[in-house]
């Protein structure tokens, strides 16, 4: 199966210009179930990158203890209890996962989801809840995308030795699951079974604490904003990485942040657009 390089003339057939005359109600309603008490950067760092991508409106699932922090770094997203996925008929997408962790209170997310219609990303401790407590997958009547670093590929689908047959296995699983998988890394891998591409952005000041709840936030709002699970997952990967590219005229691969990078991801929105016309 041929490789495709993902890389801006890819993006141009997939990218949809903003019409001039749209309305929030346009661009979508997130759902994003990520932090927890100690993790709260995690709920922060993917409703900021969601926010960013366009998403027209996103709440948050949020942990009392959290709320005011949360409303001060984050005055655009709304805020909600935890029992909303049985009522996501507000929502046009959901991302679970970054900083949840793998207790049983978070679990109950996973077994909400199983009344779920609304297309999904599962990320971080959503993928290790599927893990640890032997989920069916034949549970999620919905489509979804899964975005796991080698670690949490491992723990879904047993341990690789190699790179190359992480991505064979990731092929197969998402065939056999009809879902899209985006094996993270220096270069990320992305499927659905039947297309492949190779990520072409991106760089080492990506490998930080924070990057893959960034990239969640913006996966969540381009399948909020009506995009297919495929075209999401391209979308989000690729401007993720050219949002950090750009962040290295003002930083190093050190020093950057990725709250840098989602500052950057409206400058990788202007360049994709000025090559677009
Ligand atoms: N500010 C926050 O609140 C943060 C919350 N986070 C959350 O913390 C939880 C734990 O996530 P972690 O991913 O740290 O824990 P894991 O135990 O799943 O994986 C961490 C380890 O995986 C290995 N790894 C990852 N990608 C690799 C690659 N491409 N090549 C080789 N090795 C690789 C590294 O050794 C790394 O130390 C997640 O829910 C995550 O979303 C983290 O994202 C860090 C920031
Ligand atoms: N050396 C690198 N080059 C390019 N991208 C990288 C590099 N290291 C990490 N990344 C990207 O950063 C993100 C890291 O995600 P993840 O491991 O889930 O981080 P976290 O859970 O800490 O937020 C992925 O999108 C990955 O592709
Ligand atoms: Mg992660």
């Amino acid at each position: 199966m041929e490789v495709v390089k993902l890389d801006l003339n890819c993006i141009k057939n997939t990218y949809k210009k903003r019409p001039c005359d749209s309305h929030k109600g346009t661009h979508g309603h997130a759902l994003l179930i990520a932090g927890s008490t100690d993790k709260m950067g995690a709920t922060i760092i993917a409703s900021r990158a969601c926010l960013r991508s366009g998403v027209g409106l996103l709440t948050v699932v949020f942990y009392p203890e959290n709320k005011s922090v949360l409303f001060n770094s984050i005055p655009e997203a709304m805020y909600a209890n935890s029992c909303v996925i049985s009522d996501s008929s507000p929502y046009q997408a959901i991302g679970i996962g970054p900083g949840i962790g793998v207790d049983e209170v978070s679990l109950q997310y996973i077994y909400e989801l199983y009344e779920n219609k609304l297309p999904v990303i599962f990320d971080a401790d959503a993928l290790n809840l599927i893990a640890k407590y032997k989920i069916d997958w034949k549970k999620f009547n919905f489509r979804f995308v899964l975005t796991p670093h080698l670690k949490e590929f491992d723990r879904l689908f047993g341990e690789h030795d190699s790179e190359s047959e992480r991505r064979t296995t990731a092929i197969q699983k998402a065939k056999d699951l009809n879902c899209v998988i985006v094996l993270k890394g220096h270069k990320t891998f992305i499927t659905d079974g039947i297309h492949t591409f190779e990520n072409t952005t991106g760089n080492s000041g990506l490998a930080k604490g924070g990057s893959g709840d960034a990239l969640t936030g913006m996966i969540t709002s381009f399948l909020a904003q009506g995009y297919t699970t495929l075209e999401s997952a391209i979308l989000g990967v690729y401007l993720h990485g050219l949002a950090a590219d750009i962040t290295l005229q003002t930083q190093s691969e050190e020093s950057m942040l990725i709250t840098d990078v989602i500052e950057n991801i409206g400058l990788a929105f202007k360049s994709l657009n000025s090559e677009i016309q």
